[in-house]
């Protein structure tokens, strides 16, 4: 900062003094946010370049808009601060507040108004002794005041100081309105954090899952409970009821919390690359293990696995499965060592596995290992009042993510409450995201809505097989109904040999995942979980839109 001049010099260069406290307080005033820095900062700046001292800013008090504080100050002790207190209209200040006019007292002295409220006269100097108080405005009224002392036998004009102090006080008045405004906006955000967390918690939030029907509420309750023990658990459900957020859920209430969750999908890798992956495999247990490599099994160690689809397991499969949970072991793909496993086993399934079992698909014997604890997820159908809140949940979320503002416009909620949902919370957040992507104005249109619908009804039309009076016009890709996926029986198991399948989905989907996924009868995780496995997703692939 340039060289301060004392309120001992002449004042013949004061212009010099005036221009060099202007642009010093605007650089201070600009470089901190902080009132209870800069501000005083600039007071200091008043009385050592132009000789107007004891500079204060009094404000209204927060609890009492006509009592006024001594709030910012320089060269005032904490007692003197404490006691500059005036009613509005008392005083020098309240009448400066009252009115929005600046005033000036030539003598103290002789001022009958002069209080000496905050400042005793024997501590002023001998000298006659002058106050000034301009206010500080705000579109069109008084806010506060700006007040300093300076001696009456100084050279400059009264004109020139009230001049100052009105630039001055114009230039905290626009610190104080950002800093009020900072104040208010974080006191906003602090509250709208403090109802989203206590709606996250209202609504099982904590869990990342969401609901408040009392379908869900007991599935809820009863997951938690469940969660405690080491049993074996098996989730039921439509695809995309969130039977894999719930073993999550459990998985995370468990004593296993601080180890690995291992999640697998049985339908979604081809049967010869499962056993490895599962079980893993010993170097040189086929063409490529150059070295050998632990499955998921082993990865769980200490945690859950949780086998999704556990409906698609082969017999061949079942067996080891079984072997696993009756002796806690594992054997590698190519080896006979046995590992010791010590892991909580979660499955899920949308199939009716009674069925299978009659049908000899499924080991009776590994049903009942695996179905010691049943626990069904309702259908969001069932789930009554829920659509609006996972709707209101999933347009935060992707507004927050693709940098949009959308709100929901009239007629929009009606609708989808009014949808049956063949694939649950899944479509519905497909839906919701493909809407916040494709809107045109501020809200999401009821039209809009009704189109991605209309998108999604032809999407499970496309994927219904040929009558057979059309057996000669090309192959449909085989994929679920909307009957067959309302009964929720929306996937199917995709071989290895589908490639050109999957290929040629992407292709008639125009790359996008979701419908291609479902055009297949696969969930979309199981989609890029596939594609993964065959190699087919790779970098220069991964724009396909979802
Ligand atoms: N209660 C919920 N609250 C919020 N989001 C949810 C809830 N349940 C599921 N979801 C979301 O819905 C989608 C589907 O959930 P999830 O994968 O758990 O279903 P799933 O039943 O395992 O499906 P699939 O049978 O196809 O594997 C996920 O994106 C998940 O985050």
């Amino acid at each position: 900062m340039a060289e301060l001049m004392t309120t001992e010099q002449t004042d013949h260069d004061a212009p010099n003094q005036e221009a060099l406290l202007l642009s010093e307080a605007a650089s201070l005033l600009s470089r901190s946010l902080d009132p209870d820095t800069n501000i005083p900062a600039v007071l200091r700046l008043l009385s050592q370049l132009v000789g107007l001292n004891r500079g204060r800013v009094v404000l209204p008090d927060d609890s009492d808009d006509c009592c006024l504080r001594i709030r910012y100050a320089y060269g005032l002790r904490p007692e003197e601060r404490a006691r500059g207190t005036y009613r509005l209209g008392e005083g020098i200040t309240g009448r400066v507040m009252q009115s929005a006019g600046p005033c000036i007292v030539q003598d103290v002295d002789s001022d009958a108004d002069y209080l000496f409220r905050a400042v005793d006269r024997p501590t002023l100097p001998d000298e006659t002794v002058c106050f000034i108080a301009v206010p500080i405005m705000l579109d069109g009224t008084a806010m506060g005041v700006l007040g300093c002392h300076r001696l009456r036998n100084r050279p400059r004009p009264f004109e020139a100081d009230i001049h100052l102090l009105r630039i001055l006080a114009a230039m905290i008045g626009q610190t104080l309105r950002i800093q009020a405004l900072i104040r208010q906006h974080t006191a906003w955000l602090e509250d709208r954090n403090q109802s989203l967390r206590s709606a996250l918690q209202r609504h099982g939030g904590q869990h990342g899952v969401l609901g408040e029907s009392p379908m869900l509420r007991e599935a809820l309750d009863e997951a938690i409970q469940i969660a405690g023990s080491d049993a074996t658990v098996m989730l039921l459900g439509e695809s995309g009821t969130g039977k894999e957020k719930f073993a999550r859920l459990i998985h995370t209430h468990s004593g296993r919390h601080e180890k690995p969750f291992i999640c697998i999908n049985c339908a979604a890798i081809p049967a010869q690359l499962l056993e490895a992956e599962l079980f893993g495999h010993e170097r040189g247990a086929f063409t490529g293990a150059v070295r050998g490599r632990a499955g998921k099994v082993e990865m769980a160690q200490g945690g859950t696995l949780f086998l999704d689809e556990i409906g698609d397991l082969g017999l061949e499969l079942q067996a080891k499965l079984l072997r696993l949970l009756q002796e806690r072991t594992v054997q590698r793909v190519g080896g006979d060592r046995d590992i010791p496993v010590d892991i909580r086993v979660i499955t899920a399934t949308h199939q009716d596995l009674q069925v299978a079992v009659n049908e000899g698909r499924f080991r009776l014997d590994l049903f009942y290992r695996l179905n010691v604890i049943p626990l069904r997820l309702p259908a969001l159908r069932e789930r009554t009042g829920d659509v609006v809140l996972l709707a209101r949940h999933f347009l935060d979320r992707f507004n927050h993510q693709h940098t949009r503002n959308l709100n929901i416009g009239a007629g929009v909620l009606n609708r989808l409450q009014s949808y049956p949902w063949p694939g649950n919370i899944r479509q519905l957040e497909n839906v919701l995201e493909r809407a916040v992507l494709t809107a045109r104005g501020h809200a999401i249109s009821a039209e809009e809505i009704e189109h991605i619908l209309h998108e999604e009804s032809l999407i499970a039309e496309r994927g219904k097989p040929a009558p057979p009076d059309e057996a000669l016009s090309p192959a449909p890709l085989p994929g679920p109904t909307a009957s067959a996926a309302m009964a929720g029986r929306p996937y199917q198991r995709v071989s290895e040999t589908d490639v050109d399948r999957v290929m040629a989905a992407l292709r008639q989907c125009r790359g996008n995942k979701t419908e291609a996924a479902r055009l297949l009868g696969m969930s979309p995780r199981q989609l890029y979980y596939r594609l993964d496995k065959l190699g087919l997703r790779t970098p220069n692939q991964g724009n396909w839109s979802d």
